[in-house]
């Protein structure tokens, strides 16, 4: 069976960034072919436009296409469900998938349709990302403009117009694999901080916070995520509970001091090892390499001693999946991994660790 074919959800309100993020991806794909579903809203199809003004190769109009027939959460089977199985057959298959959602889509019954049948066997969710606009969350306001938030919102019957903007912004956090916390140059390095706090006490275990600019994030950091999100709902709580988060005190202890003004860079570097002895325990070494260190992603194969094959090792936070996928062949049995995370990643205690 040919593997499933990866889609990223992109969640966030109105003016969060997505669009900006989603073409700041294309244009960096180096060479995946990405194709978008962007569900516009009842508007002029704006996005779209953006996008495929982009100019890339890796992204033809034909590997865009829009949804305009209102939310995304309340049009899966006439709409979603549709347009993703014209995508699936396809002959020139996407090495991804890509879909933005309108601002206001609860993303956990879109994340729900992959479980559908016929997409299912084909697809699966790699990760939700939800985009933040750091400055209006920061001042409590969720997005930047919360009058045409409430426009967008009054545009649809199907959406229901009474739930408090914060309570759909925390279903956004409860449903995500990874948070972006846009518009940094708009923060100051503090204020960033805690916000980075904030939503990392305020989201699942694992759940990676990271903060941007013009969603600048490397395609690397972005895909890939491997989360199958489909196969677990019910972690990601739909119906809103209140937690109290009155650990103020708490957030200078897990602040994370920003190198620099405005927004981070990112950083990869490799570690290369011989074999090691036991697969398992190495899992687990590097689950607490990337625990200890702040790493966002770790991936490369891994030789395990009296294995002929190689060891092809994802990890995601302190997610750590491994299988073995071929023969080492004649290549040298060595561990390689790439190492991503934030700039200012500590080379030496890292390799030391992963060297162990
Ligand atoms: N200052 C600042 N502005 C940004 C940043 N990222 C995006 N913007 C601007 O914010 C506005 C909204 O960005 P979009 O990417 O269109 O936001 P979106 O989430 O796609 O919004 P909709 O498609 O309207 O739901 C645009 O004018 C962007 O140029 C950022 O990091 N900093």
């Amino acid at each position: 069976m040919p593997a499933k074919i990866p889609a990223t959800v992109v969640t966030g309100f109105l003016g969060a960034g997505k669009t900006t993020l989603i073409r700041h991806m294309l244009q960096n794909a180096e060479g995946k072919k990405i194709a978008l579903i962007i569900n516009e809203f009842g508007d002029l199809g704006v996005d779209g436009d953006i996008l495929k003004g982009c100019g890339e190769e890796t992204c033809t109009e034909d590997d865009i296409v829009e949804l305009s027939n209102g939310c995304i959460c309340c049009t899966v089977a006439d709409d979603f469900i549709p347009t993703m199985e014209q995508l699936l057959a396809r002959d020139d298959k996407p090495d991804h998938i890509v879909i933005e959602t309108s601002g206001l889509a609860l993303p956990q019954p879109l994340v729900r349709a992959f479980n559908w049948p016929g997409i299912s066997t084909k697809v699966t969710v790699d990760g939700v990302v939800t985009v933040v606009d750091g400055r209006a969350v920061h001042d409590g306001q969720f997005a930047h403009n919360v009058a045409a938030v409430d426009a967008q919102r009054a545009q649809d019957e199907n959406l229901d117009h009474e739930t408090p903007l914060s309570e759909l912004f925390e279903d956004q956090v409860a449903c995500a694999d990874m948070i972006v916390v846009n518009k940094t140059d708009l923060l100051n390095e503090e204020e960033a901080g805690a916000l980075t706090s904030r939503l990392k006490s305020e989201s699942r275990d694992g759940v990676q916070v990271v903060k941007t600019a013009m969603g600048a994030l490397p395609v690397d950091v972005l895909l890939g995520q491997g989360i199958g999100a489909e196969a677990d709902l019910a972690s990601r709580h739909e119906i809103h509970h209140h937690h109290h988060h009155d650990d103020e005190d708490d957030h200078d202890h897990d602040h994370d001091h920003a190198h620099e003004h405005g927004h981070d860079e990112f950083e990869s570097f490799i570690v290369a090892r011989g074999e090691v002895t036991d697969a398992n325990a190495f899992a687990e070494q590097v689950a607490d390499t990337i625990r200890a260190n702040n790493i966002l992603r770790l991936k490369g194969f891994v030789a395990v001693a009296g294995k002929p094959m190689r060891l092809t090792l994802q990890a995601v936070g302190p997610r750590v999946d491994t299988y073995f996928d071929q023969p080492f062949g004649d290549a040298a049995r060595e561990t390689r991994l790439v190492v991503i995370g934030e700039a200012g990643l500590d080379h030496a205690a890292i390799t030391a660790a992963l060297q162990k």
